[in-house]
């Protein structure tokens, strides 16, 4: 068991630092790291995800390489831009809505974003539950603008009711995330008419039979995304993103340029736009750069022995 703490680049999800504990068995690697705020009941589905890869493996895949995004955290236009070309990447997701920035610097951002793509890009947004229905039409309304265009808008509101009426007022396609990956039940969506797209993360829907399941009764079109992990993790990611039986969009597992290193030395890092579909995780052989503390790897280890009991 390896407990990593890796910095990241710019403040993401409210971190500047991702830890993370990788466990090895049978069928190879596996990564557990939910975030500070899940609870160990909410961790669950997360170590089912790492024992999953190490223990079980994955299904088959339909594809061996899959297009995927880069992420745009809350940085300048300038750096947005740089951050953009340098990518390879055809599609971009923006983050939006955080409490660091503006309406008017989040439409900058973007508008940044969509110079460095071209106009054939994809551009999507993401606002992580911050917007009220109606804050939420006037946003994407302006920020459709300044893309150009959007491909979609991520979880612009918390529930599935205000993702409804905001579907209903804007012409942009709606994603759900949030109302998936911590629902109760991540079916509702596609029954409410909430979305348009299903994002699918691995880990907190508890591994990638799981999320095909998921992907199968929401019947909506699904982008795999990340949970900002290290190769490991987001091997898992590609697996599912492999596996899926359609694949109309590019997903957001090209994160690993968020943090400053990697565990592993084969980094999933984007090529042309592209990663490819691993049948298991690449080997964690440089986590000897990233160790966590002995308190913080004392703190994992804890953390792991509870959620196990909870299995
Ligand atoms: O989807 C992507 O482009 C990258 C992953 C990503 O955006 C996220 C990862 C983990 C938590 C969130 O902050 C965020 C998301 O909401 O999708
Ligand atoms: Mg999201």
């Amino acid at each position: 068991m390896k407990v990593y703490a890796l910095p990241l680049h710019n403040q993401f999800r409210g971190i500047t630092v991702r830890e993370g504990l990788l466990l090895k068995g049978p069928a190879g690697w596996g990564e557990f790291c939910p975030f500070a705020d899940y609870s160990d009941a909410e961790s669950a589905p997360w170590l089912a995800a790492a024992l999953e890869a190490s223990e079980a493996g994955w299904p088959a895949p339909v594809r061996d390489r899959v297009e995927v995004n880069t992420t745009v955290p809350v940085v300048t236009p300038e750096r947005a831009h740089e951050l953009v070309r340098a990518s390879g990447c055809r599609t971009a997701k923006v983050k939006v809505a955080d409490k660091r920035s503006t309406l008017a610097e989040d439409c900058a951002r973007v508008e940044a974003v969509r110079d460095a793509l071209g106009p054939a890009g994809a551009l999507r947004v993401d606002a992580n539950t911050a917007w009220d229905v109606d804050t939420a039409v006037r946003s994407l309304t302006e920020l459709d603008r300044a893309a150009g265009g959007l491909e979609y808008a991520e979880q612009p509101c918390p529930t599935i009711e205000d993702l409804a009426a905001v579907r209903r007022r804007v012409s942009v396609r709606i994603a759900a995330d949030e109302s998936i990956r911590r629902a109760e039940d991540p079916l509702k969506v596609a029954v409410a008419g909430a979305a348009d797209l299903a994002v699918l993360k691995v880990a907190p829907l508890g591994g990638v039979r799981r999320a095909l399941e998921v992907a199968e009764a929401c019947g909506l079109p699904c982008v795999v995304s990340s949970a900002v992990e290290t190769s490991v993790g987001l091997a898992a990611g590609l697996a599912l993103a492999g596996a899926l039986p359609e694949l109309d969009f590019a997903c957001g597992l090209g994160t690993i340029s968020l943090l400053t290193g990697d565990v592993c030395g084969r980094s999933l890092s984007p090529v042309d736009g592209y990663l490819p579909v691993l049948p298991q995780a690449p080997e964690p052989d440089r986590f000897t750069s990233f160790p966590a503390s002995p308190d913080v790897a004392a703190v994992w280890e804890s953390r792991l022995s509870r959620v196990r009991a909870l299995r």
